[in-house]
C-alpha cells in the first residue's frame, strides 16, 4: 500500500503539491487523474524518493522509499520512459538495471518477453519508436517483479493493440494483489482500466473514490428521446410539455433530444398523453471523460484560445492552391479510384487487381 500524509512539494514560488492524502490499496487499479501541471508526476516522484517532501510524508507499504529495503524490488516504476541511454541496446539496458538491485539476469529475458520486446533486444533504444520505449519502461518496472507499480501515462504512443495489451497488464497486476497507480490523460482507457480514482487539482487532492461513485457524483445522467422522423412540429410540442413538468431540452445532432431534470417514465408519459409517436426513448449514463471534465475544468492551467492565423493559409504571394482532379464519389467517403495501372506502373494484372479491390473497398464504407 502507498500512503500520502499531507504530503507537500513546493519548487520555490510554486506549490506543485499541496498537502495531499490518500491510500493507494493493493489488489486493485487506481488511476492517477488530473491535469496538466496538477502535481501527478511530482507525487510519484516523491512516492518512489526522487523528490524530497517539502513537508508531509508518503510511505509504501509502511516505509518512505528510501528506507525500504532493496527497494528495486519492493517498488516498480515507469515515469520516464525516454530515460533511457540511446547507445545501449534493450537487453543490456534491462541487464545493468538487474545487476544493480543483484536480480538474475534470467529475469531480463522474462520481462522482454512479457513486454513483447525479444525480436528487438538487441537493437539500440536509440532507435526505438514512442510506444517500443514505452514497453522498455514497463519491463523496467516490472524487472525486479515488485508489490507496488506505478506508472506514469504508460500508454503515452501505443497503437490500440499496446493500448490493449497495458489495460490487460494492468488488471492482471492488480488481480495478483499487486497495488498499482497508474496516471493517464485517456479518459477512455481509465474507465476500462481503473477501479478506483484519485483525482487532483493544482496540487490538492479534488476526489477518491471508484470510477463509479465518481461518474455518479460528477455528472448527470440524461435521456434521450426521438420522435418519428419528419414530424418536427411534434418535437417542438414535446420539448415545450418537458419544459413545462421542469425538465430541461437540449437538441442533438441527430434531431433527437436530450432531456436531463426528468425520469424516463415521466417522458414516456408526456408523449403519450400528447400523442407523440417516439421511435427512441433511451436512459444514458455520462462518460468519466464528461464527469472528469466537469471537476476539473476550473483547475485548468493551459487553454488554448481562438488562433489568430487562421484563414492564413493561401495568403502567401504567389500562392495557389493545387489543382484536384474532378473525381466521380461513389458511396460514403469512398476514396478516390486508383489510377488505371497502365498509367502507374506500365501495366501488368497486379495493378489491375489492386485497383478491382480499392473499388470494393470504396464501396463497403
Ligand atoms: N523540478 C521542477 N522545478 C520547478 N517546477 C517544477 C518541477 N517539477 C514540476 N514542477 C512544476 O510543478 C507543477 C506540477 O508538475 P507535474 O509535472 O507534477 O504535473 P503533472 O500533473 O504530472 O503534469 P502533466 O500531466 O503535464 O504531466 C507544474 O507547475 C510544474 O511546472
Amino acid at each position: 500500500m502507498i500512503e500520502a500524509v499531507r504530503l507537500t512539494k513546493r519548487f520555490g514560488a510554486r506549490t506543485a503539491v499541496d498537502g495531499l492524502s490518500f491510500q493507494v490499496r493493493p489488489g486493485v487499479v487506481t488511476g492517477f487523474l488530473g491535469p496538466n501541471g496538477s502535481g501527478k508526476s511530482t507525487t510519484m516522484r516523491m512516492i518512489v524518493g526522487l523528490d524530497r517532501p517539502t513537508s508531509g510524508t508518503v510511505t509504501v507499504d509502511g516505509r518512505p522509499f528510501r528506507q525500504t529495503p532493496n527497494a528495486a524490488r519492493a517498488v516498480g516504476a515507469l515515469l520516464d520512459a525516454k530515460a533511457v541511454h540511446g547507445g545501449r541496446s534493450a537487453r543490456s539496458h534491462l541487464l545493468s538495471l538487474a545487476q544493480l538491485s543483484g536480480i538474475p539476469a534470467s529475469r531480463v529475458e522474462e520481462v522482454l518477453g512479457v513486454v513483447g520486446l525479444r525480436d528487438v533486444a538487441g537493437k539500440r533504444t536509440r532507435g526505438f519508436s514512442l510506444g517500443m520505449g514505452q514497453r522498455l519502461g514497463i519491463a523496467a518496472a516490472l524487472l525486479g517483479d515488485p508489490r507496488v507499480l506505478l506508472f506514469d501515462e504508460p500508454v503515452n504512443g501505443l497503437d490500440p493493440e499496446g493500448i490493449y495489451w497495458v489495460r490487460t497488464l494492468m488488471k492482471r497486476l492488480a488481480a495478483e494483489g499487486r497495488t498499482v497507480l497508474v496516471s493517464s490523460h485517456l479518459m477512455s482507457e481509465m474507465a476500462v482500466t481503473a477501479d478506483h480514482l484519485l483525482v487532483i487539482g493544482r496540487g490538492r487532492l479534488l476526489a477518491d473514490m471508484s470510477v463509479r461513485a465518481f461518474i455518479a457524483r460528477n455528472s448527470a445522467d440524461f435521456a434521450r428521446v426521438r420522435v418519428a422522423d419528419g414530424e418536427p412540429a411534434a418535437r417542438e410540442r414535446l420539448a415545450a410539455l418537458i419544459g413545462g413538468a421542469g425538465g430541461e431540452t437540449l437538441p442533438e445532432p441527430d434531431g433527437a433530444l436530450r432531456v436531463t431534470g426528468l425520469p424516463l417514465p415521466r417522458v414516456s408519459d408526456l408523449a403519450h398523453e400528447a400523442g407523440v409517436r417516439l421511435w427512441e426513448l433511451s436512459p444514458h449514463h455520462a462518460s468519466l471523460e464528461e464527469a472528469y471534465m466537469r471537476m476539473t475544468q476550473p483547475m485548468v492551467d493551459h487553454r488554448s484560445t481562438d488562433d489568430e492565423l487562421a484563414g492564413f493559409a493561401g495568403e502567401e504571394p504567389g500562392w495557389e492552391p493545387p489543382t484536384v482532379p474532378e473525381v466521380p464519389q461513389r458511396g460514403w467517403y469512398a476514396p478516390k479510384p486508383p489510377a488505371p495501372a497502365a498509367e502507374r506502373h506500365g501495366g501488368g494484372t497486379t495493378g489491375a487487381a489492386g485497383a478491382a479491390k480499392a473499388t470494393e473497398e470504396g464501396d463497403a464504407r
